[in-house]
């Protein structure tokens, strides 16, 4: 129903929703994604596979070859499908061994990747570090010029807006942020704030970047979500409820 109604509305300006479905590397989620998203006029197909040494070790139980080319088959399946816009996430980019990230992002790319997210899953980078990250993928991944290099922040050190400010200096375009921060444990970058330093900073420091956002529809969008909602709890050290902290243990 969203691919229908949302993704086939033509703003007065043109603009069209991307409708975007996440799943893991395997042929069953990919096809639900599909499935999900294909009436949509822009629809995208977003798979993951955690690409750091704990994770693949021990949630996934897979070498790190093994992850290269499960994430290199399931986004050539996804194109076989029919997708052409395909985004991939080396889920806790931020905790992986760089060396081995360029390399599955190289792959990724040959296979048909076309946006490459970088998430810093469990929030455990430094602004300093996750800007340098963005910046060495920009300028050392051959085939990286004709893709759009994402960010995804967590907010467990309180840095999800800094890191995701830090990325957009360095080059990347689109920034993976949620309404009032909402998100497992301390929540994702927050929209609003993001949102407004580009606004209020662009000029000065992001080379004239700006996001196209309605500043208008911020508030509306903010407390609709309180409303339907509540607040939302972002400190995840000293008040995790239950369930926030199990979600933390399954992302570790
Ligand atoms: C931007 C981002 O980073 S978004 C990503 C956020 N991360 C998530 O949402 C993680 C979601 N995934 C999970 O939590 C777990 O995989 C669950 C809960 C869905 C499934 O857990 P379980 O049922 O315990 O399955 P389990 O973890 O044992 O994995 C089952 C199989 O799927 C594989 N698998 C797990 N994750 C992935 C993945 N992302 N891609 C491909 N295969 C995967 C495992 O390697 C395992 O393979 P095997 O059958 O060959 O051994």
């Amino acid at each position: 129903m969203i691919a229908k109604e949302v993704g086939n509305h033509v703003d007065d300006d043109g603009y069209v929703p991307v409708i975007c479905g996440l799943s893991r590397c395997n042929k069953g989620d990919i096809d639900a994604a599909w499935e999900g998203v294909r009436y949509a006029l822009r629809p995208r197909i977003h798979t993951f596979i955690a690409t750091s040494e704990i994770h693949m070790r021990h949630k996934l139980r897979k070498t790190p070859e093994e992850v290269i080319q499960i994430a290199s088959e399931m986004i050539a399946y996804a194109r076989s499908l029919g997708c052409e816009d395909v985004e991939f996430s080396p889920e806790d980019a931020g905790r992986s061994d760089t060396e081995f990230l360029y390399r599955i992002l190289i792959e990724v790319i040959k296979a048909g990747a076309t946006t490459l997210n970088i998430p810093d899953t469990v929030g455990y980078t430094l602004p300093s570090e996750f800007g340098s990250l963005i910046a060495k993928i920009k300028a050392t991944t051959p085939g990286a010029e004709n893709v759009i290099i994402s960010t995804h922040c967590q907010n467990d050190l309180g840095l999800a807006t800094a890191n995701t400010l830090a990325g957009a200096y360095n080059g990347g375009r689109q920034l993976e942020v949620t309404i009032n921060g909402i998100g497992e444990r301390a929540g994702n970058a927050s929209l609003q704030e993001v949102v407004m330093a580009i606004r209020c900073r662009g000029n000065e420091f992001f080379g004239g970047l700006y996001t196209g956002i309605n500043l208008k529809h911020i508030s509306v969008a903010s407390r609709m979500k309180l409303e339907l909602k509540g607040s939302t709890n972002h400190q995840c050290y000293t008040q995790c409820s239950t369930k926030k902290h199990l979600g933390y243990l399954v992302s570790q």
